[in-house]
This record gives structure tokens, sequence and C-alpha cells, in this order.
């Protein structure tokens, strides 16, 4: 069925490069599905190295121009942009659902999620601020000023295509960059129509560049951002692969980078927590956009003493989902992106079985509903070998672990490459602080379970990556300091 919007210009489907709407250089075209029925309902351009290298010349030619446009002004620009993604919140938010899968409130909520991030960085933009150094000798004035690092290329994933778009998107343009971005195969619709309303808000051109490619052509589009000497910082969200391919290949031009890659969480449940608050936080968090979030819960790890009460109430509430397309009002969990997503689901559901887990509920994929559809799952009696507890699981799947002492399960939620988002429920204020203190990890949530908000620091450490979204040190990311230093005048 196609999509019909309230204002179906918001579907341009075709690159944007210096401020025209353009196709592919061999006018080649990508299919895009709805992740429910795996029917085809648009198309975009499949782009080209032809296609990328237009781009970064459009964005390094555009670049003077923006970083000299003052502060404030710059500022206006990125606000009317904010205030036109609120205005299409309906639209954008049935485009997010109709290409990614998330319940339509799920994905309305991501509109307004995304929005929150273009409007905190439109007000950053008049404050950027440097340093007046004290001189340690006689005669001469220090000063740090702040500068745009200049043509930024930001690659992004499919599960949250507005939210990931934004948090990149605003803070390279307040800081006076320009852009060129390549969204994920699965989900090109929605950063189109968001770059559509940035040319509305009166971004000039050149300074936002889009172009879209299939999985067999993102690495030739991204190469040549990565060889490019012009292009000065990459900024990628998505799997830890691909984000240490991409520091490996931008080496030779030393570029900036920001890596918000996997992550395998830890939600741990203390015998002094509030076990019925641990349960809504683990839905919250485990479950949002079907549980393919990077700061979901992979591993949970429940204290002996209030482990039968906490995974009865999970496995009560987890039963009781409603799972269908995001057309339907009811669904609270979508289908998964992609026939690879719920292999995955499946493989590690089905290893951690042969390893000895228990299927509390769910377990199986749901062909009733459609190929891409796995079933809310609860495990128990997971261990640290399974591949559920190793490895991303990027679904709706929650593996339980018991144990016994504070040292032990610290020992257990640490013992990964990974460090991005950790959870944990207590009510002992001396464990709440030593906990914080021992999780290797860059976001930790203490008796909550929905943690980002464009105000905070949002990063991992280890191979969860390095760089920070949102907040004011989201827009440091995308500038250096030049140190000037003026000694004596001859008189
Ligand atoms: N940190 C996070 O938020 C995310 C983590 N993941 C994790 O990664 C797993 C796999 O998901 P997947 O979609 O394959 O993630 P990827 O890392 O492959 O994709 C993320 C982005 O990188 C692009 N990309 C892929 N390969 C290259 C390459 N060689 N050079 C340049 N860009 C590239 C993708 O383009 P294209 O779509 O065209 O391939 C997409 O735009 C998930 O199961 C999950 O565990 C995934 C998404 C987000
Ligand atoms: O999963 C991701 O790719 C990061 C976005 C999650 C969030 O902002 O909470």
């Amino acid at each position: 069925m196609p999509l019909t919007l309230q204002r179906q210009d918001l579907l341009p489907a075709r690159h944007f490069i210096g401020g025209e709407w353009c196709e592919a250089s061999d006018a080649r075209r990508l299919d895009v599905s709805d992740p429910a029925t795996n029917a085809v309902f648009a198309s975009v351009p499949d782009g080209t190295a032809a296609d990328a290298r237009a781009a970064v010349e459009a964005a390094h030619a555009a670049f003077d121009g923006w970083r000299k446009v003052p502060a404030k002004q710059r500022a206006q620009t990125i606000k009317r942009w904010n205030d036109l993604i609120v205005a299409h919140q309906d639209d954008l938010g049935r485009l997010i659902s109709r290409e990614q899968g998330k319940p339509l409130a799920e994905g309305k909520g991501e509109v307004l999620y995304a929005a929150s991030y273009v409007e905190w960085f439109a007000e950053e933009a008049t404050r950027i601020t440097g340093d007046i150094i004290p001189a340690p000798v006689p005669g001469r004035r220090m000063f740090a000023f702040k500068e745009p690092v200049g043509v930024i290329a930001a690659i992004t994933p499919w599960n949250f295509p507005a939210a990931m778009i934004a948090r990149k998107i605003a803070p390279a343009l307040a800081a006076g960059c320009t852009v060129v971005c390549k969204p994920a195969e699965d989900t090109p619709l929605t950063s189109l129509a968001l770059v559509k309303l940035a040319e509305e808000a009166g971004v000039p051109p050149g300074v936002l560049n889009i172009v879209t490619a299939s999985r067999e052509r993102t690495p030739e589009v991204v190469d040549v951002w990565l060889d490019d000497p012009r292009v000065r910082k990459i900024t990628f969200t998505g799997s830890t692969p691909v984000g240490k391919h991409l520091a490996r290949r931008s080496a030779d031009t030393l570029k900036k980078l920001s890596l918000e890659l996997g992550g395998n969480a830890p939600f741990i449940v203390f015998d002094d927590a509030d076990v019925d608050a641990a349960v809504e936080g683990l839905m919250v968090s485990k479950f949002r956009n079907g549980g393919q979030t990077c700061v979901c819960p992979n591993r949970i790890y429940v204290q002996a003493g209030v482990y039968d009460a906490f995974v009865a109430k999970l496995a009560a509430r987890v039963g009781a989902l409603v799972v269908g397309p995001a057309s339907d009002p009811a669904s609270q969990i979508g289908p998964m992106i992609n026939a690879r997503a719920v292999e995955k689901i499946e493989r590690h559901v089905q290893d951690a079985v042969a390893g000895g887990a228990r299927v509390l509920t769910g377990g199986t994929r749901l062909p009733a509903l459609g190929a891409n559809y796995f079933a809310p799952t609860v495990l128990v009696d997971a261990n640290a070998s399974m591949a559920c507890s190793c490895e991303e699981t990027f679904g709706p799947v929650a593996p339980v672990t018991r144990f016994d002492t504070e040292a032990e399960v610290i020992l257990a939620a640490n013992a990964t490459p990974f460090g991005l988002a950790a959870y944990f429920y207590s009510n002992d204020v001396r464990r709440i602080w030593r906990l914080a203190d021992a999780l290797e990890s860059g976001i930790v949530g203490i008796n909550e379970g929905a943690l980002a908000a464009e105000a905070a620091p949002f990063g991992g450490v280890k191979d969860s990556g390095y760089g920070r979204e949102g907040s004011t040190h989201g827009l440091d990311e995308y500038m250096h300091f030049k140190y000037v230093c003026q000694g004596s005048l001859s008189a």
C-alpha cells in the first residue's frame, strides 16, 4: 500500500546535493519496504561514488559561507527546522513507523525526541565561547577560540531514523560545519523528509547534503568520504565492526571521530530493590523499539532473594505485550527490521535453550503475523557462555541470570568488551554509589530505565565507542580549539 501523507512532498525520494534534489549518477534506484509485510512501497536513489564526490564538493564550497553566518542567525535557522519537525510530527511519525516498523505512538514519540536535540543545539549555537587565558609571561594575550572542524560525514543506522540524524546534524550545523550524510539502506525516507524540512527552514544550499545507498553500494559511497581530506570528521552510529572499519579507514586523513557503537547492557536487580519498579524499568528499557536499541538491557542479573518474584512478574508483563504492525494502534511491539535481524534473534534463543536456559514466554517467530516478527521472550537460567550474553541480540529477548553477591555481579556486568549503558535497581545508598563507580559504562541508570535526554551526554566506553551526543559536549565534537597568542606590539 502506498504511503499517503498530509504533505506528500515530504517524500522527495531523491538525493539532496548542493541544494538540488537529484537522482543517482547512473539513475539506479533502491526499493524501500515495510518490515511488517516486506512489501515495497517507495524507492530512493542508489548512490554512487560520483554522487558522494558531488556531495563533498557542495559541502566544501558551502563551508566558508556557513561558518561565517552569525551564531544567532544559524540558531534561528536550526530553531525553524525544529518548529517544522514538530509541526509535521504526524507525517514524520507515520513515515518512521512505515519504514522502520515501530508502533505509531513510538514513531511519533521519536519525532519529538529528535526535535528535542534540534531545539537544544539551536539554543547552544549562541553559547559557543572560548577561553581568555591568563598569560604566564608579561606582554602576552592568550586566547582559545572554538572553530568548526569543516565538512562532516554522518552515517546513521535504521533503528532511530529521525533521532540519529537530528543529534548528529543539528550540532554540526550549530557549530558551523557543513554535512554529507548517508542514512541506512532500510530507512532512507525519514532522513530525506528531515532534509526537506531543513531546506524549508532556510539551511543554505550545500550546507546539508544527503546521499542514499543500498547495503551493496554503501562502502563505495562512504569510502569516498573516508579518503577525502576535506572531510574532517566522521560521526557514526551502528555496529562495532563497521565503527572499527571507519576508524581504520579514516586514519590516513586523521579525521576526528565520534563512534556510537553496539552495547551489551547489564540490568541488575538487588534484593533491596523495589521489584515492581525494576520490572517496570526493564519493560521500558528492554522493549523500546522491540529491543532494537543500543542501550537496551541485554543481560539481566537478579539477586537470589527476589529472583522468583521478579521473573514471575516479568514473564506476566512480557507475555501480555501486544505484537503487531505499526498500523494497528494496539501494537506495542512491531516487526523486526529485516530477515537478518530475526535470524540473529532466533539463533540467540536456540543457542540459549541448547545451553540450558528455559523459555518462560515467547521464544519463537510469529509467522502468522509476518516473516519479521519475533515473540517477546523471557529466558531464565541464562549464563555467560551463551551467545545472548556475549553478543547484542537487538530484539525482544530478556535473558535472566541469578546471582548471589554484589562483587560477583559487578565482575559479571563488566565482563564484556562493550560499555555503553548499565542499569541497576537498589535502595541502599552506599551500594548505589559503589555500583555507579564500578560499572564500566558510558551511561548508568539507577532505579531508572529511560535514560536518554537531549541535555545529557550519550555515548560509550571500550568497544561501544567514543565521543558524546547531546548536551554541550555533543557540540564540542564538531569543533576544535585554535590557540591564539599575541606578543607585545612594538611601540
Ligand atoms: N549502536 C546502535 O545504535 C546500533 C547498533 N547496531 C548493531 O549492529 C547490528 C547490525 O546492524 P546493521 O544495520 O548491520 O549495522 P551497521 O553497522 O552495518 O549499519 C549502520 C550504518 O553503517 C552503514 N555501513 C554498513 N557497512 C558499512 C561500510 N562498510 N562502510 C560504511 N558504512 C557502512 C550502514 O549502511 P547500510 O544500511 O547501507 O548497510 C548504516 O548506515 C545490530 O544487530 C546491532 O547489534 C545496529 C544499528 C544501530
Ligand atoms: O540505539 C541507538 O542507536 C541509540 C539511540 C538510543 C537512544 O537515543 O536512546
